[in-house]
């Protein structure tokens, strides 16, 4: 093949038809999967903004809102924020007369000068019972220094009086061990002019039964050091300058996360929704536009097809889950800071698939883009309901376990994978930020998250200390939440597999309710592609109403009926007897016949063409055999394998439907990529394939467009070259040259004419063109019935309705002698026009014998425009074929007496008579006009 300008392209006949080829389940699996994800990242990459909107930006954004409403939730508390957010110092179960067990500090005291050692040693003399010791715990004081503990390490045992090395030592330690430290002592001692000034520091966030315990110890503290500053200075009236300040405290009504903890549910699962619609809107779209029905006719598998995508946008979820957490630990949020890395992984990620899961039986059920979208904003809605009702408050996740709620409502909310999302996300936040007693509004802090605490029961005072009333509910270890959500993923996979069997498509096909107990439906996947000889006599024998001719049927529509079932007739393609009965969405319409009893035979390297008016029924017959819609009766054997097989028809099957199926995102290569690997064809013929391919249908000049900017007749050509793609032995093109310029249809005429060898073409048209030079046979449909069936030239003899002649005589004796001729010759001619020399003449139903002597003799008697010798001598008719009787020896049709021209033999003999004419034969245009007017109804 030469590469030249296009208008003079010339194709060679050996055009590249790789074939597919068959292998095990597996390989084939694994090698469409291969396909199917190529295909997912190019489209995932050409709409890259919406791709980075669903994983990236939108958690992002949600994260960001959910902090700008925390800090604005902050400063409209401020003021009850005594000191800087970053000393988030927890309750102090404090060692003062409150027997703790635990190791704690009662008082700790920053030496700024020898002062105030003293001062403090003193006090410890002075006070041993206002300190809150007594005879259990020995009075304890140590020294900057000599206090051998970084504020990281945790003491190890009960100490009275602490002395620290610095004031950040304080606010540090508390920091990291909010539970150990009751007081808090800054002095600032100016021995020379006896000033005294100190700081105490107590904790005012433990409340018990309503009142803060150490309001009354406070005074005593202050009290016994004032007494000390008094002893050690030796002077009653120095001067002595108090202030107290509470311990760390938190905003009224919640600490710095507990928004997070509370309406971060709801914000996390509003940002997984968006790749949650964006997935069931591109499958739905997907469906919608036939774009999966037209892989799964190229041999597809539902469950390459479903995994490929789930798997694809996994890959986002994986992102989005990621961007929350890195957002999480940039905004300091220590809902993730104080939380295992990979437990907070799985949380987000683990709901991400599960809501995919979701989303696959949506679609599923589903079938059109704007149902989609109604779907997604109901469960975006009712889940926003749920999460809002059930989370914001932290206690109220508990009670779910406390034994006021049915274990019914229990077990139907854990269906839902939000909810489960929403127990294990307060209960992470809570176990890492803390959380806010809702009836105290005290602020609780949690251990952290590790990763071993999602197979540890939640720590018991933590629920204790929400208040969830009564006694501790037995809530599930917090990993159990991350399994219930596997567990729906896998109810979700099992209803998408149900429901893609039995909600009819577009075109009403589905299996039957209880399909999956019927070991047909498995055996097919197994299934022999060629019936056997029984099978296919029992077939024939099961066609016998394909018999029975319709009412004024022609006699080779009829003879068609008794050789679709004839085995020695070798039709590789039989359709018998096949109707198309569609119910009428009004029940009280009636329903309507689109197919009547078709009875129709292909052989091998032959094109049919069907031709018919608008709503003949042509599309729904190709519908019917390529299975996209169902038959109401009849059957077709596809090369021995009847219609009920459809996996073994669909490898054998290629379809150019009548609007083009394309992805408008990818090019035309990667369209021939992914059909290609469908078919299974290796790369090396994929490669070929985009080079010849291509250029056969001359697109290789636009290969890497998309397709969303190609014309009607390029995405027409495509779709041409898609339909042949893995070589298939059977192939349909419904109108493939719609729209096509005359030379680009050549082309596409000269591509299927190299195409059809060794396979069998149905081909519809509304250009008689087309149907004239392409097709073997000629199939005319009218009304859902085959009207007309036969060659081409055979249907324009049996219904073609003569020729027509038109010529210009040379002079007006000329005229006379031509006509009288004619009127001897066609009696039955119809002269339509005579004027200014020109005769128009319809000659009807004539046998050709006679039409081509009359030709020769025409040509004889036709002036020689190349020199001005108009006088040649005029050639008679001759009369080869009458025999004694006048009838013609071969057609046995009566023929004209001999001497039509003698009565001028003088004047024809000395010139010549015609000037000019021309003959034509009825068109298949005007046999078609013929039949769709006689079957008019
Ligand atoms: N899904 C359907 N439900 C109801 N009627 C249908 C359906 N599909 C097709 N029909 C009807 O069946 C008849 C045949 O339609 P079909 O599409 O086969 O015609 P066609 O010959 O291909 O026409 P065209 O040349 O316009 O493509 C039409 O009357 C059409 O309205």
């Amino acid at each position: 093949m030469s590469k030249q300008d296009d208008s003079t392209l010339i194709l060679e006949d050996d055009t590249y038809f790789p074939t597919s080829r068959q292998r095990g389940y597996f390989v084939t699996f694994f090698l469409q999967m291969k396909t199917m994800l190529a295909r997912n990242y190019t489209l995932l990459k050409r709409s890259y903004l919406s791709t980075l909107a669903q994983s990236v930006f939108g958690p992002i954004a949600f994260i960001l809102i959910l902090y700008v409403l925390q800090k604005a939730v902050d400063s409209k508390n401020n003021t009850a924020v005594y000191h800087p957010d970053k000393y988030t110092l927890g309750y102090v179960d404090s060692c003062q007369g409150l027997d703790r067990a635990d190791p704690c500090i009662n008082i700790m005291y920053y030496p700024s000068s020898s002062d105030t050692d003293s001062i403090m040693r003193l006090f410890s003399q002075q006070n041993t019972q206002r300190a809150g010791f007594d005879n259990n715990n020995p009075l304890s004081i140590q020294y900057g220094g000599k206090f051998d503990l970084d504020v990281k390490t945790k003491i190890s045992r009960k100490y009275g009086i602490v002395s620290v090395p610095s004031e950040d030592f304080i606010y540090n330690y508390s920091l990291n061990h909010p539970n150990t430290t009751t007081f808090g002592i800054n002095f600032d001692v100016d021995r020379t002019n006896d000033v005294y000034k100190y700081q105490i520091w107590f904790n005012t966030t433990v409340q018990r039964n309503g009142t803060i315990p150490y309001n009354t110890r406070v005074l005593s503290l202050m009290r016994g050091i004032d007494e000390a500053i008094i002893g050690h200075s030796g002077n009653s009236v120095a001067k002595i300058d108090v202030d107290l300040k509470d311990w760390p405290s938190l905003p009224v009504g919640g600490s710095s996360e507990s928004i997070i903890g509370t309406v971060g549910p709801m914000f996390f699962f509003s940002a997984q929704m968006i790749i949650f619609i964006s997935f069931i809107i591109t499958l739905v779209s997907e469906k919608e536009k036939r774009l999966r029905e037209s892989m799964q006719l190229a041999g597809l598998k539902a469950e390459v097809y479903w995994l490929s995508w789930f798997l694809s946008y996994s890959v986002l979820c994986i992102i989005c889950s990621l961007t929350i957490i890195a957002m999480g630990n940039i905004l300091a949020l220590s809902s993730f800071r104080n939380t295992n890395f990979v437990a907070m992984f799985l949380t987000l990620f683990i709901f991400n698939i599960s809501m995919l899961g979701f989303g696959c039986m949506i679609v599923s059920i589903i079938g059109t883009s704007a149902s989609a979208v109604l779907v997604s904003i109901y469960v975006f809605v009712i889940g926003l309901v749920i999460m809002g009702s059930l989370f914001t408050n932290p206690s109220f996740t508990y009670i779910w376990w406390g034994g006021s709620v049915s274990t019914t409502i229990r077990s139907v909310l854990s269906l839902l994978p939000f909810f489960n999302f929403g127990v294990l996300f307060v209960t992470i936040s809570n176990m890492s930020a803390g959380t806010i007693n809702s009836v105290t509004s005290v602020y609780i802090p949690g251990p952290g998250f590790k990763f071993a605490d999602l197979n540890r029961a939640i720590p018991k005072n933590l629920i204790q200390s929400l208040d969830v009333g009564g006694d501790v509910p037995a809530v599930p270890f917090p990993g159990s939440f991350l399994v219930q959500m596997l567990i729906n993923l896998l109810i979700f996979i099992i209803l998408t597999f149900y429901f893609d069997n039995v909600v009819p498509n577009q075109f009403g096909v589905s299996q039957h309710l209880l399909f999956f107990i019927d070991p047909r439906y498995y055996l097919s996947f197994f299934e022999s592609k060629k019936a056997s000889s029984v099978e296919i006599e029992n077939w024939i024998n099961s066609l016998k109403t394909a018999d029975q001719p319709l009412v004024g049927e022609d006699s080779d529509v009829t003879a068609e009926r008794s050789a679709v079932r004839d085995p020695n007739i070798p039709y590789v393609l039989r359709i018998a007897d096949l109707n198309k009965v569609f119910k009428k969405l009004n029940p009280f319409a009636k329903k309507f016949t689109a197919i009547q009893s078709t009875c129709l035979g292909i052989r091998e390297g032959e094109i049919l063409a069907l031709l018919g008016q608008n709503g003949a029924g042509k599309s729904t017959t190709m519908n019917i055999l390529s299975g996209v819609m169902p038959k109401s009766r009849g059957d077709a054997l596809f090369y021995g394998t009847t219609l009920k097989n459809q996996r073994a028809i669909r490898s054998m099957l290629g379809i150019c439907p009548q609007h083009d199926i394309l992805f408008n995102e990818l090019n035309a290569q990667e369209h021939v990529r992914l059909y290609g690997g469908l078919k299974g064809l290796s790369k090396l013929e994929i490669d070929n394939l985009i080079d010849k391919g291509l250029y056969a249908v001359r697109l290789h000049n636009v290969k890497n467009l998309q397709t969303r900017s190609y014309s009607g007749g390029m995405k027409r050509r495509l779709s041409v070259l898609i339909a042949t793609i893995g070589s298939p032995r059977i192939a349909f093109f419904d109108e493939p040259t719609t729209g096509m310029d005359p030379v680009n249809r050549r082309h596409v005429w000269r591509y299927l004419e190299n195409f059809k060898k060794g396979r069998v073409i149905i081909l519809t048209s509304h250009s008689m063109e087309e149907a004239d030079i392409l097709s073997d046979r000629v199939a005319v449909m009218a009304h859902g019935k085959v009207v007309a069936l036969g060659s081409s030239i055979r249907l324009k003899s049996r219904f073609g309705f003569g020729y027509k002649f038109s010529m210009i005589a040379k002079d007006k004796k000329s005229t006379v002698i031509v006509k009288d001729t004619i009127a001897r010759k066609f009696p039955q001619g119809m002269l339509q026009d005579d004027s200014a020399g020109a005769l128009i003449y319809h000659f009807s139903d004539q046998n050709t014998d006679v039409i081509c002597d009359f030709v020769d003799w025409l040509e004889a008697n036709q002036m020689d425009t190349s020199s001005d010798n108009d006088l040649k001598q005029s050639i008679p008719m001759p009369e080869p074929y009458l025999n004694q009787s006048g009838y013609d020896s071969q057609t046995h049709i009566k023929m004209p007496e001999p001497n039509y021209y003698d009565s001028e033999k003088d004047y024809a003999t000395s010139t010549r008579l015609i000037s000019t004419w021309g003959m034509s034969q009825t068109s298949l245009e005007e046999v078609f006009l013929k039949l769709i007017r006689e079957n008019q109804q």
